[in-house]
């Protein structure tokens, strides 16, 4: 027993939330029953995706191996993006207001600061930067939002273990309590994990870089007054020659990461005799309790193609980087609302299928990038060589004293967003200047409804396609196939806000696709012009 009652034997989180297994009548059925989507893994990115398509009217059966959600916090840091879609799902302020916010991050030298960043500068964003959370509460929250919605059909203790595709659609063999039966998916959606049992089953592997260093994390319950915000340390003097990294987490929890190095024996530093002189050392106290431990290595890669005929890889099975940067589970919800309303329009039959190859040439190319950013902060955070190592330290040296050699220090680039660079978009014929991209999602910022109630302009778009019109004189009456806000009219731009971060001049006319990104904008309103990238944002041009 520890100094204050502090138990040091890692208590086994049970799941916070714990589900029943119930028969469904597609068990009951002469043969395969026709479902239009079928997501495996009830994680945050099939739980998010599901809700999506629910909310667009489309049916979806979700099915998971387990009966429960809390076996550690795993992921922990959601971002600005990701709390955008959630906010859209109906789940943004139960995320906030659980959640730890935060924006600063620090890195330290030794003992002294190196570096540090502000990833929201500026003001006028209905969403933080990020918050800290743990995964069980953010899979509660989406358990909970997917219960609300009839559309939902949530299946636990449901295990695919077949897959046979055909010309349309795929029949998935599913084992439960019960014995087997089987679904005939129309799109089987594969959201089951890094370990993806679907991706095995299509035989499909991954390309890319296996890490051998080894990674601690601990964590660790303790009344503390660290503020919120990322600590990241270079050689430290309490874990020398290695790396460590901090952050807050709801109910006094705190997550840290301690490099171990490649020849560390996993089982062994796992055992609380290891940890806790660990955690000791860097606390200078043994006032805490541990919560949840676990040893990791990791792999920054993906398949070649994530769309395979009617199945779908998103998330964890179909990329990986290392948890620096955040990049796992925050890009694994954008796969979620890239895919969501393609699907979406596909299945009504408002776009073509072909539709759906897009997910994978905008989602793959941001796995791409995330692979990037994961790669190089990996090689800065452990060095594969003595030369990588000499150079990391002497950028380290230099940023004490030389400005320009802080934006080197790389201790993971946090999670942003992509901006898509495909077909779908229509080329910018004017030049537009603010923080708005062609391709990337709408930045935020405050409006006021007509009635003057005060209002952010991510939550005025709309659920399909969203045009929005900066008034020049009269308004157009209506937009094919988009809900039409004229700003100056139905919106308001209380702070100048919109005028400025999408410089907005009287006519300016942006389309915004269901995902939230611009798809297109002109200097002037022409309904042929907003048509065709309508069109083209489906793949209908
Ligand atoms: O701060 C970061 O770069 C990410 C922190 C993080 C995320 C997920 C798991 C983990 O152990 C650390």
């Amino acid at each position: 027993m520890a100094e204050g009652g502090a138990t040091h034997g890692v208590e086994k989180r049970k799941g916070v939330y714990q589900f029943a297994y119930k028969r469904s009548a597609d068990q009951d059925a002469a043969g395969p029953v026709r479902r239009p989507v079928v997501i495996v893994g009830a994680g945050p990115v099939g739980l998010s995706l599901a809700i999506d398509l629910a909310e667009k009217d489309v049916p979806v059966v979700i099915l998971d191996d387990a009966d429960r959600i809390g076996e550690g916090s795993r992921a922990i840091c959601f971002a600005k993006r990701t709390l955008e879609i959630w906010d859209r799902l109906g789940v943004g302020d139960k995320m906030i207001d659980k959640g730890v916010t935060w924006k600063l991050g620090k890195c330290f030298h030794e003992n002294d600061l190196a570096y540090q960043f502000d990833l929201l500068p500026e003001e006028g964003h209905r969403m933080p930067a990020f918050i800290n959370l743990q995964q069980y509460y953010v899979e509660q929250y989406l358990v909970e939002r997917a219960l609300d919605l009839p559309q939902i059909d949530l299946r636990w203790l449901n295990k695919a273990v077949k897959v046979a595709p055909h010309a349309d659609g795929v029949v998935v063999t599913i084992e439960t309590p019960d014995g087997p039966y089987e679904i005939d998916a129309e799109w089987l959606l594969a959201c089951d994990g890094a370990k993806s049992p679907i991706r095995d089953m299509l035989g499909e592997g991954f390309k890319g870089h296996v890490f051998e260093d080894r990674f601690l994390i601990a964590d660790v319950k303790m009344a503390a007054d660290f503020p919120a915000e990322r600590w990241f340390w270079f050689d430290p003097p309490f874990h020398p020659g290695q790396s460590a990294l901090l952050h807050k987490q709801p109910d006094d929890v705190w997550r840290i990461d301690l490099q171990l190095g490649w020849d560390a024996d996993p089982e062994k530093e796992k055992q609380p005799e290891r940890v806790v002189p660990r955690i000791e050392q860097m606390l200078g106290h043994s006032n805490f309790d541990l919560e949840w431990v676990s040893v990791y290595t990791f792999q920054c890669r993906r398949i070649d193609n994530f769309v395979h005929g009617r199945i779908v890889f998103a998330g964890d099975a179909a990329h990986q980087v290392s948890p620096f940067g955040a990049r796992g589970a925050n890009s694994g919800v954008q796969d979620a609302e890239n895919l969501a309303w393609k699907l979406a329009l596909v299945l009504k039959g408002e776009a073509p299928e072909s539709l759906i190859e897009t997910y994978n040439l905008e989602r793959s190319a941001a796995a791409d990038e995330n692979i990037g950013h994961s790669t190089r902060s990996t090689d800065f955070i452990a060095p594969r060589s003595a030369f990588e190592r000499r150079l990391r330290n002497a950028v380290l040296d230099l940023a004490r004293t030389a400005p320009f050699a802080r934006v080197m220090v790389n201790s993971g680039r946090l999670s942003m967003p992509s901006v898509y660079d495909t077909e779908l978009s229509t080329e910018d014929q004017d030049v537009f200047a603010g923080s708005a991209r062609l391709g990337g999602p709408l930045p935020d910022c405050p409006m006021q409804t007509a009635d003057h109630r005060d209002t952010h302009l991510l939550n005025e778009l709309g659920d399909g396609f969203t045009v929005l019109y900066a008034r020049d004189g009269g308004r157009p009456n209506s937009v094919e196939g988009a809900t039409l806000k004229v700003i100056g009219d139905d919106l308001l731009d209380s702070e100048g806000l919109f005028k400025r971060r999408l410089d907005a001049t009287p006519g300016s006319t942006y389309v915004v696709r269901p995902d939230q990104h611009l798809a297109a904008r002109f200097r002037t309103f022409d309904a042929g012009k907003v048509k065709h990238a309508i069109d083209r944002a489906c793949g209908r041009a």
